[in-house]
């Protein structure tokens, strides 16, 4: 991993951030992309402290804006001379803001990684590359609270599953995505008062919810950053997702109830 080079979408903190830290103690130069610059600042000092000035960096840059996406992926290139891994991840839950909720999970999740397979591995010259898109537990699963939230992560999962069978051989660029359950992070707050966190106000729908993070346990950041370092340095696996959990890891087929279809047709 010594010298790689990563850009990760929504690092300023929460599982971004912690995508950040752990490449940083592998020896990667990452760039830290996000919208929000008071804590981007933040997090590259905090990081630039502990690794050194050079191997990180704060862009800030709005992952649904297309032409920021790819002039930040320009300059990263311009100032390490190429990129190896990518994380789509920034999301937000808001099922206000249906539209934007879209836009920034899934729109800028495909669009990033269509920007990877061109900036990255063979198709850039490039060695073996890496793009992990960040989907979540309603990738694969109904979340009641959330239907425009599932439906953005589901096509983050679906997106993955396909592009990630061809670009192996095309691009020698693997694509896979992580899908945790509850991560201790800003976004879990549900906050009315911050409106890029606004998830059903049903009560009804909400209140049970509420009771899941009893028993499915919210973990940290830095437990799935374990998992996400494990998805980065596997190179054989492409098109595939992981379920995180507090208890296990385990891969998540799709599509889940066509399994013997999935099998025959994989390969194609
Ligand atoms: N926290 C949780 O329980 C879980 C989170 N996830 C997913 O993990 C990813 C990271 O979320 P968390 O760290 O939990 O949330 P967070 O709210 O702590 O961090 C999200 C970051 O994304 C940034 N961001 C938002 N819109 C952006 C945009 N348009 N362009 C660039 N950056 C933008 C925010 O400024 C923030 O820094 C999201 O995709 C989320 O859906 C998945 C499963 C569980
Ligand atoms: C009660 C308020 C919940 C706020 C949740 C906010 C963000 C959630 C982000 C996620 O990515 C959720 C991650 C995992 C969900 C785990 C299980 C979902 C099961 C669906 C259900 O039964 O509601």
């Amino acid at each position: 991993m010594e010298g790689k080079v990563a850009v990760i979408t929504g690092a300023a903190k929460g599982l971004g951030r912690a995508f950040a830290e752990i490449l940083l103690r592998e020896g990667v130069k990452v760039c830290l992309c996000d919208i929000n610059t008071e804590n981007g600042r933040r997090t590259e000092k905090m990081l630039q402290e502990k690794y050194s000035n050079d191997r990180v960096f704060f862009m800030k840059c709005d992952a649904t804006v297309d032409t920021e996406l790819e002039s930040t992926l320009n300059h990263v290139i311009e100032r390490y001379g190429g990129i190896d891994i990518l994380c789509n991840n920034a999301g937000i839950i808001n099922e206000m803001d249906w539209k934007k909720t879209v836009a920034v999970n899934l729109s800028a999740v495909i669009h990033g990684t269509l920007l990877g397979l061109r900036y990255m591995g063979k198709a850039a010259g490039r060695p073996h590359g890496v793009i992990i898109n960040i989907a979540s537990v309603p990738g694969a699963v109904p979340m009641s609270y959330g239907p425009v939230y599932t439906a953005s992560k589901q096509g983050v999962v679906g997106f993955t599953h396909s592009v990630g069978f061809l670009s192996p051989n095309l691009n020698d660029v693997c694509v896979n995505c992580l899908c945790p359950t509850f991560v201790n992070a800003d976004i879990l707050k549900c906050d009315e008062s911050a409106p890029d966190f606004v998830c059903s106000r049903d009560a009804q729908l909400v209140e049970p919810s509420r009771k899941m993070f009893d028993e499915v346990g919210i973990m940290g950041p830095e437990e799935v950053a374990e998992s996400f370092l494990e998805l980065v340095m596997n190179e054989s696996l492409s098109g595939a997702g992981f379920l995180i959990t507090r208890a296990s890891k385990s891969l998540l087929r799709m599509p889940l109830e066509l399994p013997e279809l999935f099998d025959k047709y994989s390969s194609l």
